[in-house]
């Protein structure tokens, strides 16, 4: 289980309402979309979920308990994990050693070592295992990210813009890792512009403009409602690329 409800979320800085009233919902064995224009307010949900903002309303629950005051430490314990925009690898460690810090922290130490091999078979990146992060191109170091927040085994697993800088092959294995993750019961919540890899990949949507949610349902659904349309209007447009 994993189950992601969040509930009346609003979040002030300064005078700006960076989310007013926001409710949503994730399910286990699902991907579910967030999507919205640029700084519609989607990365400061992702901290309010992971722990690392405090709303000044509203409530999260995982897994049917309130973690709203609960620390991001607390909430990674109860099997949450995230990926961020900008990457945050160890950049002189290799890719196994990356993987390998994150697999110490999961459930069982003495597998890590072989919680790390199955991680690189998923992420395809064997043959990159030996080289060094700073080494990288973007989209690999993007599947290495995903793969680190995968090796504490999540329950829900929050990713922010992971297919950025990824080419199209990527983007592809990509799409095809996140389907295995929930078919596994994992609960994928994703952020992204991306919007071939959103409708081709996601269960379900839900539209954030302006800090409120503007629509919530399945992608073939969201993309032809009105309200997410206008939202988009000089934005990426809201069709598979
Ligand atoms: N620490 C902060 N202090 C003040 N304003 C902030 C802060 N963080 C975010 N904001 C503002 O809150 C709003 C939502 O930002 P957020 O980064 O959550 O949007 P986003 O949907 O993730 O955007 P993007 O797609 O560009 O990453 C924006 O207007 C942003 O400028």
């Amino acid at each position: 289980m994993g189950s992601l409800e969040v509930s009346g979320v609003s979040v002030v800085f300064g005078g700006h309402r960076a989310l007013d009233g926001v409710g949503m919902t994730a399910e286990p064995g699902q991907v579910t979309g967030l999507i919205g224009p640029n700084g519609a307010g989607k990365s400061t949900l992702f901290d309010v979920v992971s722990g690392l903002r405090r709303p000044s309303s509203g409530r999260v629950v995982l897994d049917g308990r309130d973690v709203t005051r609960l620390g991001p430490a607390r909430r990674a314990r109860r099997g949450l994990a995230r990926t961020f925009q900008r990457l945050e690898l160890f950049g002189r460690l290799t890719v196994r050693d990356n993987l390998l810090v994150a697999a110490e922290m999961g459930p069982d130490r003495r597998l890590a070592g072989h919680a790390v091999t199955g991680i690189l078979d998923r992420i395809g990146l064997h043959h990159l295992a030996d080289t060094c992060a700073d080494e990288l191109s973007t989209g690999a170091a993007r599947l290495v990210e995903v793969g680190r927040a995968m090796a504490v085994r999540p329950k829900l697993l929050l990713l922010d813009e992971p297919a950025a800088g990824q080419d199209g092959e990527e983007t592809e294995r990509f799409a095809a890792l996140l389907r295995s993750l929930a078919d596994d019961g994992t609960t994928v919540v994703l952020v992204e512009h991306d919007m071939g890899l959103v409708m081709s990949v996601c269960d379900r949507l839900h539209v954030l403009d302006l800090g409120k949610i503007i629509a919530s349902g399945p992608p073939e659904e969201v993309r032809r409602d009105a309200r997410v349309l206008a939202a988009y209007l000089g934005e990426t447009p809201v069709e598979e690329s």
